[in-house]
């Protein structure tokens, strides 16, 4: 089997909240008639910059038309050579990678007849606890908003929610206080998540504030790539560390340098499945915790990350991929499902990613291009349409 053609489609999909993510959705045609899909899931991140579809189509089919796709080390050895990791978190070579690698994968469970998991090694879990996210304060007035948030998803389940902190301490607070004054034991907080806005000592002082509520766990509490300052909050508060894994480069210095306890683990910031297995190795070798990460993905990247989930020996804390809950439409025919706060991975009957793409929703959300409107730094750092200064 060869690959023989590659199309590429933006679509831009609103959240609930309004704010607008676009995405790449890959699909890998072979001579023997099957269509492998993935997706380059949420380009709507600093940098403020856009890739030129045009020219990166050009570029893949160079690189794959021809190939065999269970050439997955050679293509993705290729592929890093064209994309290399750049230590930076939402470094977009990276989402190159993780679409392809997550067509390739859809297209050899296909010729299979199996699904990704089974492709994978075999799922040992069939569905993965999340948590839904509460995006970053910056005004007092937003706390009832999420509050409201809180209220209606725990209606449909999810009982635990992460939270992104660090703009307005005051309305954080008060956003906490308000959860457990009206829900309890109810509803957990998993982590504060500081998204690498703070440094290191801003983030403890912030962390013991907070500390007279419950929640689980600290992410991301240092600028990038700081490995000294991620371990000084590690060592000087009571809670486990995590972050994101962008490079192989980065895990190694977080290893190296005992920096965290959990390491966020999401193919699309790590340039694929292939890759994300070998961060969630490292993760277990070393005997660290793992978790999987979101950009908020469509239902394509949402099950690529659920079969990956289901194979993980070491997936022992909560995850985090809730994109298909967030957005208001997606372009498959039936999208992934969630029951009572857990993400369930696609059935064993479909082959591939289980996933199917449907032309009209495409029509519907495709936009020409991955072009920039107007938005503003704060509206990308804390993932809201509020313009509010
Ligand atoms: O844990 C994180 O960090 C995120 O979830 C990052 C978010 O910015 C996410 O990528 C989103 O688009 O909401
Ligand atoms: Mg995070
Ligand atoms: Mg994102």
């Amino acid at each position: 089997m060869k690959l023989s053609d590659l199309r590429l489609t933006v679509v831009g999909v609103p959240r609930s909240t309004g704010f607008v993510s676009k995405h790449v959705i890959v699909e890998l045609m072979t001579d023997e008639g099957l269509t492998g899909i993935g997706e380059m899931s949420d380009f709507s991140h600093l940098p403020y910059y856009s890739i030129d579809l045009k020219d990166l189509t050009t570029v893949l089919k160079g690189i794959l038309i021809g190939q065999n796709p269970f050439q997955l080390s050679r293509m993705n050895m290729e592929l890093k050579s064209h994309f290399p990791e750049a230590n930076f978190y939402y470094e977009k070579g990276n989402f190159i990678r993780n679409g392809i690698d997550a067509a390739l994968h859809d297209l050899c469970a296909k010729a299979l007849n199996m699904p990704v998991s089974e492709f994978m090694g075999g799922a040992i879990q069939q569905k993965i606890k999340v948590c839904f996210p509460i995006f970053r304060h910056r005004f007092m007035e937003e706390v009832e908003e999420n509050i409201a948030v809180v209220r209606q998803r725990l209606e449909q389940g999810f009982d635990v929610f992460r939270l992104y902190v660090g703009k307005n301490l005051d309305a954080d607070e008060a956003f906490l206080d308000g959860v457990q004054r009206e829900f309890g034991s109810r509803v957990k907080i998993k982590s504060l998540d500081f998204s690498h806005l703070l440094d290191w000592k801003a983030s403890l002082k912030a962390i013991r504030r907070l500390s007279a509520y419950d929640f689980e766990m600290v992410e991301s509490p240092a600028p990038q790539n700081d490995f000294e300052g991620l371990r000084q909050v590690r060592m000087k508060s009571d809670y486990p560390v995590s972050e994101h894994v962008w490079s192989f480069r980065q895990q190694h210095e977080m290893l190296r340098q005992d920096s965290v306890d959990i390491f966020n683990i999401s193919p699309i910031f790590i340039g694929g499945l292939t890759s994300a297995r070998k961060a969630a190795a490292a993760a277990e070798v070393a005997g660290k915790g793992c978790l999987l990460g979101t950009t908020q993905e469509l239902s394509i990247g949402t099950a690529a990350m659920a079969h990956l989930g289901s194979t993980l020996v070491n997936l022992n804390y909560t995850s985090d991929p809730t994109g298909p809950e967030l957005y208001v439409g997606d372009v498959v025919k039936e999208a992934v499902r969630y029951e009572d706060g857990y993400l369930l991975v696609p059935g064993a009957d479909k082959p591939g990613l289980g996933m199917e793409l449907d032309l009209e929703k495409i029509e519907q959300y495709r936009v020409p291009d991955l072009s920039w409107g107007a938005v503003s730094v704060h509206q990308l750092q804390d993932r809201t349409s509020q313009t509010k200064q």
